[in-house]
């Protein structure tokens, strides 16, 4: 008698599976069947990363509700990048040289490192992921410098979603290079007319829809009528989304990371994007911690690191005002 077929055994546990241990942890097929990495948190927190652009795409709450905007038009296939979450734009941010738009990590693929140099860490975090991108040969004609970017992103205790980014120049020839960044992080709104952003008030900016031309930001908080493509410069630390509606507030915490982006498209550019819906754009704002001013330098063998925590929680809406303070200063 023929002996039954034996089943393909499964890959071993690479050493981070095994430290994390499921269910913090697993790596699953997502859309055009491209890999994502799913971080699982106590009380169905969880957040999702696409291999394809190092690219978080999910991050839930203990409710199970999407905080970040992906839109319905996205296309998950190279060399398209995904419309939505949280994009790194690098080594250009938007058009700021001669790259194409963004730079190009965002359409790479990139890869799973098991053996990250150490980044301290609050070890009641448990569901992170470590992921690496080094340049093809086809990228170096691109960009002709060596580097390896190293991204972790990780899912607190609290539900609070942090990415650090580690990028060193690898170069052997001696040469530095420089280079701008964002993270192009898109969140989730109930309508972009309830919103206003705490933190970017009275700040300069250059603004992307006047030829970059530099601007000093007047009056109160930030509120949305019409298209918005705005670099803040030298932001704080902490900026506010709040969303009246949702009765929700956005803290985004940054470091290493000077600028801030402020990007809604409004109906018109809606309209024109193939991979975003024509009414998508009342449900999104982007607010992208960013480098763009003062490219960064980066001598062969340093290390640059810059940081995006975010958190949602609940806002108190007493009489028609929020207090920024509470909110700015925690
Ligand atoms: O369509 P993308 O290349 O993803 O860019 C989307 C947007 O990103 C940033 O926010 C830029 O400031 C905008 O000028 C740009 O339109």
């Amino acid at each position: 008698m023929a002996a039954p077929p034996s089943s393909p055994s499964p890959p071993p546990p690479t050493s981070q599976q095994q430290h994390q241990q499921p269910p913090f942890y697993e790596v699953v097929k997502g859309s055009s069947g491209l890999e994502k990495v799913r971080l699982r948190g106590a009380r169905g927190l969880s957040a999702e990363v696409y291999l394809y652009g190092g690219q978080v795409t999910s991050w839930k709450n203990d409710h199970g509700e999407e905080l970040l905007f992906v839109s319905s038009k996205a296309i998950f296939k190279p060399p398209k990048a995904i419309r939505g979450g949280i994009p790194i734009c690098f080594p250009q941010f938007g058009t700021h040289g001669n790259l194409e738009q963004h730079g190009f990590v965002r359409n790479r693929l990139w890869t799973i490192d098991d053996n990250p140099p150490p980044l301290p860490v609050n070890p009641a975090i448990k569901a992170f992921v470590d992921l690496i991108l080094r340049p093809s040969e086809e990228d170096l004609k691109i960009w002709p410098h060596s580097f390896e970017f190293r991204l972790r992103v990780a899912l607190g205790p609290n539900g609070d979603l942090s990415l650090t980014s580690r990028i060193r120049n690898t170069n052997t020839d001696g040469r530095s290079f420089s280079y701008t960044f964002a993270y192009h992080t898109y969140f989730s709104v109930s309508d972009i007319s309830e919103v206003r952003v705490e933190g970017l008030e009275t700040m300069d900016y250059l603004d992307n829809l006047k030829g970059k031309e530099r601007f000093t930001e007047q009056g109160d908080a930030i509120v949305f009528e019409s298209e918005i493509d705005k670099v803040y410069l030298a932001a704080p630390s902490k900026i506010a989304i709040i969303d009246h509606e949702k009765k929700r507030t956005f803290v985004l915490t940054k470091e290493g990371l000077p600028d801030a982006v402020v990007w809604n498209p409004w109906d018109k550019k809606a309209k024109a994007m193939q991979d975003f819906g024509d009414g998508e754009y009342k449900h999104m704002l982007c607010v992208e911690p960013a480098a763009v001013e003062k490219p960064i330098t980066l001598k062969p063998g340093e290390e640059w690191k810059g940081r995006l925590a975010l958190s949602a929680v609940p806002s108190s809406y007493c009489s028609g005002q929020l207090d920024p303070l509470k909110v700015l200063q925690g």
